[in-house]
């Protein structure tokens, strides 16, 4: 990487923007140029960078002049509202949040399982949500051997998914609840502390909330298998960052659960974590801060001769979200893949 690149966060001030930040610096990534963006709310504040205090900005019509590469992580709607100015303005725009993740021309990208995809970019990459990048991480070196008939997962998912304020009003609610006090929800639907409820996402018809659907929808599309038999139930849990996932997969024929720990001792993104005497297992706190996803507990389900399950976390804000695209980033710059060359730039509606 000899070039160096002029990126701008879109959503700089919130838990996924302020991960970004942190990786930009921690990866060395090749800067021309780092510009902050966020709501007029937020604009004037500063943010620390390799040492330097760089000053958030409100977005606005020319935030995206003379810029490589949008990280947006501000909410669908503001992805939607920009969408057009950013890829107009011959920049690529890493987008973490849902806006545009099925729609067919835009490219969902786990960069361990369809690097390839993002080849295929009109100027807008959509980074996965990130219980389904956690799982395609642990699924896909498996799938690739064998292939899975059918996933059923459980989550245990932390208050980060819900932002920074979700974060905090855990904290403020433990802090309640131990001072004898009720703990007061704004930001979530109930109280999180001491506590757990079915993750708060829409309500879809089919009995499965949003997120549930997400796991469906974005890991087909991810691992190109449009028929893949999934069902998923979210929960929301009163960890701070990092998400956990019971996974039952079901194939064909017996998995061994050697033969899965063999290949997923040696999966990019993957690391294994089992001592069965010692009932030591990934847990959030280990997985907090790390890029990797944890997985053990690799075992047989002994309901089913072919079914193998796993117990994986991952933290949701780093290769859930702000790894996953800085990676989708430094995966276009390597294989030369920045610009949408001789393909009509065209901005999806939805
Ligand atoms: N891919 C994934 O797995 C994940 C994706 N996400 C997605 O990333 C996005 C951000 O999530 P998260 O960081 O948790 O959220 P936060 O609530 O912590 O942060 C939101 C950020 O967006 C900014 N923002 C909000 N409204 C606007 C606006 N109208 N114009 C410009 N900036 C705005 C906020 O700025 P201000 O300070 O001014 O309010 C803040 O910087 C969401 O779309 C979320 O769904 C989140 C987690 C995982
Ligand atoms: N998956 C996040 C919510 C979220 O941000 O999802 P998405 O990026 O798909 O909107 C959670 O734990 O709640």
């Amino acid at each position: 990487m000899s070039q160096s690149y002029r990126v701008a966060i879109l959503g700089a001030t919130g838990a996924v923007g302020t991960e970004l930040l942190s990786l930009l610096e921690e990866c060395r990534f090749p800067l021309a140029d780092l510009k902050l963006l966020a709501s007029p709310r937020s604009a004037g504040q500063t943010l620390m960078f390799q040492g330097e205090s760089l000053t958030v900005e409100a977005v606005g019509d020319r935030a995206f002049d003379n810029i490589d590469i949008v990280l947006a992580s501000a909410g669908g709607s503001t992805s939607k509202a920009w969408a057009d100015r950013i890829v107009a303005a011959g920049a690529v725009m890493i987008d973490n949040s849902s806006a545009f993740r099925m729609h067919p021309t835009v490219p969902l990208v786990v960069p361990e399982v369809n690097p390839g995809a993002a080849a295929e970019h009109s100027g807008i990459i959509a980074n996965p949500n990130c219980t389904t990048i956690l799982m395609n991480v642990a699924v896909y070196p498996l799938h690739r051997v064998q292939p899975v008939q059918r996933i059923i997962a459980a989550t245990y998912q932390s208050a980060s998914g819900a932002g920074a304020r979700a974060m905090e009003e855990v904290r403020l609610q433990s802090q309640a609840i131990l001072d004898g006090k009720a703990p007061v929800p704004e930001v979530l639907p109930y109280p999180l502390a001491f506590n757990l409820f079915p993750h708060n996402s829409p309500m879809t018809e089919t009995g499965y909330c949003e997120e549930e659907m997400k796991m469906v929808n974005e890991t087909r599309k991810i691992f190109s298998e449009p028929s893949l038999r999934i069902s998923a139930t979210c929960v929301r849990v009163p960890v701070l960052r990092a998400h956990s996932e019971a996974i039952n997969l079901e194939f064909a024929a017996p998995f061994s659960p050697d033969q899965a720990r063999e290949i997923l001792s040696q999966a990019p993104g993957v690391k294994l974590v089992e001592d069965w005497q010692a009932n030591y297992f990934p847990m959030p706190m280990d997985a907090t801060g790390r890029d990797e996803v944890l997985v053990g507990r690799i075992r047989q389900d002994i309901s089913h001769p072919n079914g193998l399950e796993l117990w994986i976390c991952g933290d949701q804000i780093r290769k859930g979200a702000a790894l996953n695209a800085v990676q989708i980033a430094e995966l276009l710059i390597e294989k030369d893949w920045l610009r949408p060359a001789e393909r009509a730039i065209a901005t999806p509606q939805s």
